[in-house]
C-alpha cells in the first residue's frame, strides 16, 4: 500500500544534521527548521499562479526546505556561505546537482550575482534579513520569507498602526506583503531567541507614481525619524537625511495644497500620501 503521509516522501530534517554533521551556530545565523509540518507548508504560500521554474533558496543549511523546493520547482539555486554546509548539499543532492536541477552558489548572498530566479522561497539567515529583502524585492518576484516576527509584523504594517514605519512603505512599494503564519522557537534546532514569521511578498505596482524613488525612499526615512513629530515639524527637522535644500518652500507648497496635512504624523500617512508629499518636496525644495 502506497504511504501517502506527507513526510514520507522528505528527507528527515533530523537525519539531514545527523548526515551533515553539524550543530547549527546561532553566531552564523544558523537556525535550521525541524519541524516537518512547517516545512511542508512553507512552499505552498507561493501565490497560486507563481512560475516554479526557477526556485531560488537563500541559506539552504541541511536541505531540510532544499528537499521541499526540488519537488514543486524544474530547477532550485541555492546559496549558502558555510563552506562545509556547500560541500554537503552538493553531496547529499548529487543527483539533483548531476541532473542539473539543482545549483549550489557557495557565497554570502549579499555580495554572489544572483540567478534569474522565477520566485525566492527562503528560511532567511536573519542577520541579513533587510539587505537581503531589498536585494529581491526590485526583481519582481514573488518571495516567501521566513523573518522574525516582529521584522514580518512592521512590513505588512497598515498605517495608523505601532508596527507601520519606514519597513512598511518601503517593501509595500515593491509588493503586496502578507504574514501567512507565525512559527514558534521550538520549530528549530537550535532554537531562536524570539517568534518568526512567514511572510508572503507578492509582486505588484504602486497605486501611486514616483519620479525620483531613491529621494522617496529618503524622504519617507527622514519623516520616520521624526514620528512622532507632526509632518510640518517633520520637513523642517529633517532636511539633512531627506537632502532637502528649502525644505520651508516644501512646508509652504504643502500649506497651499492641503493644510490639513501638515498637522498630520507620519505614522497615520498612507503611502500614497508618502508619494504625494516626496513629489512636492521634490519640486519645491531640492
Ligand atoms: C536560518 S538557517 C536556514 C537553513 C535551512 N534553510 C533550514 O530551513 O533549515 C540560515 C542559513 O543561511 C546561511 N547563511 C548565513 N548567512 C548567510 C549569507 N550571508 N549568505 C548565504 N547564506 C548564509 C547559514 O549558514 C544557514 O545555513
Amino acid at each position: 500500500m502506497t504511504d501517502t503521509t506527507p513526510d514520507a516522501a522528505f528527507r528527515d530534517p533530523d537525519d539531514l544534521r545527523r548526515r551533515a554533521g553539524i550543530r547549527g551556530d546561532p553566531d552564523r545565523d544558523q537556525h535550521f527548521l525541524v519541524d516537518d509540518r512547517v516545512l511542508d507548508r512553507i512552499p505552498t504560500y507561493l501565490p497560486e499562479d507563481a512560475d516554479t521554474t526557477h526556485l531560488l533558496e537563500i541559506g539552504g543549511g541541511t536541505g531540510a526546505l532544499t528537499d521541499r523546493l526540488l519537488a514543486v520547482a524544474d530547477a532550485v539555486t541555492v546559496i549558502e556561505r558555510d563552506p562545509d554546509l556547500a560541500a554537503f548539499l552538493r553531496e547529499e543532492f548529487a543527483s539533483e546537482v548531476d541532473s542539473d536541477r539543482l545549483t549550489v552558489l557557495e557565497g554570502d548572498a549579499l555580495s554572489v550575482d544572483l540567478p534569474a530566479f522565477s520566485a525566492c522561497v527562503s528560511n532567511l539567515p536573519y542577520g541579513i534579513s533587510s539587505e537581503i529583502a531589498f536585494r529581491l524585492l526590485p526583481e519582481g518576484r514573488p518571495l516567501v520569507l521566513m523573518f522574525q516576527r516582529e521584522f514580518g509584523e512592521r512590513m505588512a504594517a497598515e498605517p495608523g498602526t505601532d508596527n507601520y514605519g519606514r519597513l512598511s512603505v518601503s517593501a509595500q512599494h515593491y509588493a503586496a506583503v502578507e504574514v501567512v503564519e507565525i512559527v514558534p522557537p521550538d520549530a528549530f534546532d537550535p532554537a531562536p531567541a524570539v517568534e518568526s514569521a512567514v511572510v508572503r511578498l507578492t509582486p505588484r505596482a504602486p497605486d501611486y507614481a514616483v519620479d525620483d524613488e531613491a529621494f522617496f525612499f529618503d524622504f519617507v526615512k527622514a519623516l520616520f525619524t521624526q514620528r512622532r513629530k507632526t509632518i510640518r515639524n517633520g520637513i523642517r527637522n529633517t532636511a539633512h537625511i531627506s537632502g532637502l535644500s528649502e525644505p520651508e518652500a516644501v512646508v509652504e507648497a504643502v500649506e497651499a495644497e492641503d493644510p490639513d496635512l501638515l498637522r498630520k504624523r507620519a505614522g497615520s500617512l498612507a503611502p500614497e500620501t508618502f508619494a504625494r508629499l516626496a513629489e512636492i518636496a521634490d519640486e519645491h525644495g531640492r
